[in-house]
């Protein structure tokens, strides 16, 4: 879908930012440019739209080569996402994400109606922030509306420059997993340039890493991990690239484990007996609905319970949950944060319908699972094999 080939960028001063770059992104998939600062990422995909032109080689979109397209023309074929996001001040959110479907000529009318169903699709209610103004929002929310403002007119191609290179890391990750979601759906051919190897392995299908102007590795991130191709790549990737194998590792709903479950209206007297009964110290409370309501000890009736109670009265609600899919970095995150022995997991945030837990031994077994997975492709020697304990000590360093 984008290629690149031999292209190079030399600047008037001289400097060569990109030297005889080839690669191919392939149509709906998400390539990440990762690599420290100022080694051409901006430059290589400024070119894709034409803000600068190459010295030498040829760029094409879609089979077509883009020094023979208009860029206005072809700047409307591809978003445009920035870390600055670029919102115009005095127009409102709604406003702002219908920019381009305005430009194309879209009636007022249909401009407005795709630019509330796509801020939807971002996560922001179009009647609560539509008539808004940028300053109104958070950094986040903001970013949002700038991943609204590029889907707008559908383009096939998305270009990402560090676009959530300004919010803090909470904020970051939540940005992170609802552009996977909202990829998932919408299949864009991505190009994403970010200084974060962590964020380039979470979201690229594959990686570019670059060196001075040139890519030194173009992967998979498991293979970039595993066995990066050169010194340099190893250098970048880090020591603790372990712990980075956690962020690419998804909870899976066979990772976990189904502890006693009892419901909220269940007499209080049945359920502890029942815990007694299978030598269970607690059990995960459900609501109606089979929805994660919290956890309820097995000694509970011990605590003053009353002859008529329900699981209701004793029960304690459960900070420490996740949904299915989310890295296992953020459920050793959250174990640590909630000095929790285990976390719920949920089918997802919305639905809330509880599919089980992870424990500290279960979290362990899925790393090995992805690391073993992982060996198939490269040699075993080259896999770094971490154990929860070690992943302990050096998240606690
Ligand atoms: N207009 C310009 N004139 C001269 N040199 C430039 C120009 N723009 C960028 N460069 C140089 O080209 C090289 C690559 O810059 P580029 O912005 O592509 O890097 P980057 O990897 O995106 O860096 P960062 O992560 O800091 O944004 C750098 O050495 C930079 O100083």
């Amino acid at each position: 879908m984008i290629r690149f080939e031999h292209v190079t960028k030399r600047y008037a001063d001289g400097t060569t930012a990109v030297d005889g770059l080839s690669f191919e992104v392939a149509e709906g998939e998400l390539v990440t440019l990762v690599g420290p600062s100022g080694c051409g990422k901006t430059t290589t995909m400024k070119m894709v739209n034409r803000l600068i032109e190459p010295t030498e080689g040829r760029i094409s979109v879609d089979g077509d080569d883009i020094s023979a397209i208009d860029p206005v023309r072809l700047r409307r074929r591809i978003g445009y996402v920035i870390q600055q996001v670029g919102l115009f001040p005095h127009r409102t959110i709604l406003e702002n994400t219908a920019t381009v479907p305005h430009l194309l000529g879209w009636k007022r009318g249909k401009g407005r109606e795709r630019a509330a169903e796509l801020l939807d699709l971002v996560g922001l209610d179009p009647s609560v922030y539509g008539d808004r103004y940028p300053e109104q929002l958070s950094g986040g929310q903001r970013q949002r509306v700038g991943v609204a403002r590029a889907l707008a007119a559908d383009p096939p191609v998305l270009l990402m420059d560090e676009p959530f290179g300004a919010v803090d890391p909470v904020v970051r990750e939540r940005l992170q997993n609802e552009f996977l979601k909202l990829q998932e759906r919408v299949r864009k051919t991505v190009l994403f340039v970010t200084h974060d190897i962590e964020e380039a392995v979470r979201l690229g299908d594959r990686i570019a890493v670059y060196g001075q102007g040139t890519i030194e590795q173009f992967d998979s991130p498991a293979t970039v991990l595993g066995s990066p191709a050169t010194p340099y790549v190893a250098d970048f990737v880090g020591a603790d690239r372990g712990l980075k194998r956690l962020s690419v590792t998804p909870i899976e709903e066979g990772d976990l484990d189904q502890p006693p479950v009892v419901h909220l209206d269940d007499p209080l007297a049945r359920a502890t007996e029942r815990l007694r009964a299978e030598g269970a110290r607690w059990a995960v409370v459900l609501d109606g609905r089979d929805n994660l309501h919290g956890w309820i000890p097995a000694d509970a009736t011990a605590a003053g319970a009353g002859a008529g109670d329900t699981v209701r009265a004793h029960a304690r609600r459960m900070e420490a949950w996740l949904p299915v899919g989310a890295p296992l970095k953020q459920a050793f995150a959250t174990m640590l944060q909630h000095d929790a022995g285990w976390i719920a997991v949920i089918d997802e945030e919305s639905t809330g319908r509880f599919l089980g837990v992870l424990t500290p031994a279960r979290l362990h077994e899925a790393l090995r699972r992805s690391i073993d997975a992982d060996a198939q492709d490269v040699p075993r020697a080259e896999v770094a094999v971490e154990t929860v304990e070690s992943v302990a000590k050096t998240a606690a360093r």
